[in-house]
């Protein structure tokens, strides 16, 4: 295993909050590793001391097995959640001021092509769709060709198409051998982009693995869901049933067996969904409340 970052018991107090609790992990070569949690959960003061941006109250911090030193900064690449870009700048200005900054720089007309900005390269870079404007900023984070990304909630605010298109994005960055530690509150993007997720609440990691083994080892292969309305009212919920946000649940492994079961009870099945649990059901299930309020 080749460990690139490392996060041992780190903690951040602000006056009042303990924003990070003693969060630890370890990050690998070329995979892409997620901090999944609600708003306020810590995602963002993880990142940022895991960045070199802000210091830890305590706790430590190695990057290929040392601590940060400055010449770390060269070795990463950040897209932040809001990035303050240059004013009367165009697309093609603005990645050639921050490319600037660098000693190490990736090839631009490459990094142009891959985040497809060919076709904005002149435009004013605050007439933007966010889609686009997404795209630059991960190019500007790759623009010193990092081993390592970090892209603080990289799809927040984007619609479902243009988040899908820089999901895409991010797979090919990756499959260019790039190390990727994203934060999200999206449980699709967790599940679709990362090879391990750290979910993180109140400050802490509550659980942390590979997305479909945490879920696997949580829960039985299905669950159906009927509307409330839809189970007689006087009879018992079945064994495991629990009712939620007037829905019925019910996690098997055994579906035909259940819908049997379901159907001599008397329940009304015209609504009746299966899924597959997922890391939604997860978080709710570990903490009581729901990943998005
Ligand atoms: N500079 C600060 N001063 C005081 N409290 C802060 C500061 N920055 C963050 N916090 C608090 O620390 C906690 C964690 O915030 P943080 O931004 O790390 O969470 P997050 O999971 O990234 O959430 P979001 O998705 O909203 O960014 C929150 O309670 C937040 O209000």
């Amino acid at each position: 295993m080749n460990i690139v970052l490392e996060a041992n018991a780190l903690v951040r107090i602000y006056p009042g909050v303990r924003a990070v609790d003693g969060i630890s992990f370890q990050v690998e070569s070329g995979e892409c590793f997620g901090l999944l949690g609600p708003n306020g959960a810590g995602k963002t003061t993880t990142l940022e001391m895991l960045e070199g941006i802000q210091t830890p109250t305590s706790g430590a911090i190695l990057y290929r097995g040392r601590p940060l030193d400055r010449t770390y900064a060269e070795s990463i690449g950040i897209q932040f959640q809001a990035t303050a870009l240059q004013e009367f700048q165009t697309v093609g200005e603005s990645l050639a001021m921050f490319a600037s900054l660098y000693r190490r720089r990736a090839d631009c007309a490459e990094l142009i092509r891959l985040c497809n900005l060919t076709e904005i390269l002149d435009r004013d870079t605050r007439k933007l769709s966010g889609g686009q404007r997404q795209r630059l900023l991960l190019a500007i984070a790759l623009v010193n060709d990092p081993d390592l990304v970090f892209l603080d909630e990289p799809t927040t605010g984007l619609d479902p198409q243009a988040r899908r298109n820089f999901w895409d994005l991010i797979e090919t960055v990756r499959g260019r051998g790039k190390t990727i530690l994203l934060t999200t509150h999206y449980m699709e993007e967790a599940e679709r982009l990362c090879d391990r997720v750290a979910i993180v609440d109140h400050g802490r990691i509550i659980a942390q693995g590979q997305p479909h083994r945490m879920v696997q080892a949580h829960f039985p292969a299905a669950v159906i869901r009927l509307p409330t309305t839809a189970w007689p009212a006087t009879r018992a919920l079945p064994p495991g049933g629990i009712r939620r946000n007037e829905r019925l649940e019910l996690y098997t492994d055994d579906v035909p067996a259940m819908l049997i079961q379901l159907e001599q009870s008397g329940a009304d099945l015209t609504q009746l969904r299966v899924a597959t649990p997922n890391l939604e059901d997860l978080f709710l299930k570990l903490t009581g409340h729901a990943l998005r309020s």
